[in-house]
């Protein structure tokens, strides 16, 4: 089996976990490869070329089939809507998406902002509330709209909660829980179902065998 697979993934927290996973898996991934500031890292030993994208674009390399598989946060997932297999949940990464505000902050009928990087997850989530509001699009530090008046509650990830805490936020409700996904390129995966197959099934043995334990 010496089919080479293309790997999307984020370059932060999701790569340094992901490689782990793949190593107790039983591939070869050398010891220095999260050290690289390359955007494609080889690691021939293992027939894998990682290409390491922005989180939420993930989705869009598989889809578009320039990487065969991929990792990337349900957030990406729910936001993006891209045509790719969610084959498996890693486990790893995990946060969760909630709405927050000021404490001070009172629901109002008129016209409510909410900010996030999420625009669609947003969108789907206040539809679903019943809430009528206006999204504004944010890039990142999103803590920081409430605190100047941009917007009156925001839509983000919180992890240790530290961001919310250190800026006087306080979550309101909380969304969706988060971990990564293993997402997989459908045509890729008629063409290389053998070697998608394996690193599937050896990589749910790994997070089956730490489950246990
Ligand atoms: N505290 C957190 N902040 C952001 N993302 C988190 C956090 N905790 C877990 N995640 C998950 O990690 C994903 C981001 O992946 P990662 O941190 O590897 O990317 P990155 O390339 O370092 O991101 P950035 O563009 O923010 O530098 C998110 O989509 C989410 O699913
Ligand atoms: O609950 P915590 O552990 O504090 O983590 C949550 C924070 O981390 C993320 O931001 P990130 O560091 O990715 O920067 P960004 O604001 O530029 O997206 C997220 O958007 C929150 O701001």
């Amino acid at each position: 089996m010496n089919e080479w697979l293309t790997i999307a993934m984020p370059k932060g927290r999701i790569f340094e976990e992901a490689v782990q996973l793949l190593r107790k898996a039983g591939f070869p991934i050398p010891p220095e490869f999260e050290e690289s500031r390359k955007l494609i890292v080889d690691a021939p030993e293992a027939n894998m070329r990682f290409i390491l994208a922005k989180p939420m674009d993930v989705p869009t390399y598989v889809e578009h089939g320039v990487a065969d598989i991929g990792v990337a946060g349900k957030d990406t997932m729910i936001e993006e809507e891209r045509d790719v297999y969610e084959v498996l949940d890693l486990n790893i990464s995990a946060c969760y998406l909630a709405v927050a505000g000021l404490p001070e902050y009172e629901k109002s009928d008129v016209n409510p902002k909410v900010a996030s990087k999420y625009p669609n997850l947003a969108t789907q989530y206040f539809k679903q509330q019943g809430e009528q509001v206006e999204i504004i699009k944010l890039n990142g530090s999103i803590e920081l709209a409430p605190l100047v008046g941009l917007a009156d509650r925001i839509v983000d990830i919180v992890s240790t909660g530290q961001t919310l805490k250190e800026n006087g936020l306080i979550e309101l409700e909380t969304i969706v829980p988060i971990t990564s996904r293993l997402i997989v390129n459908p045509v890729s995966y008629r063409l290389k179902d053998t070697v998608i197959d394996d690193l599937v099934e050896r990589v749910a043995q790994v997070i089956g065998v730490e489950e246990q334990v």
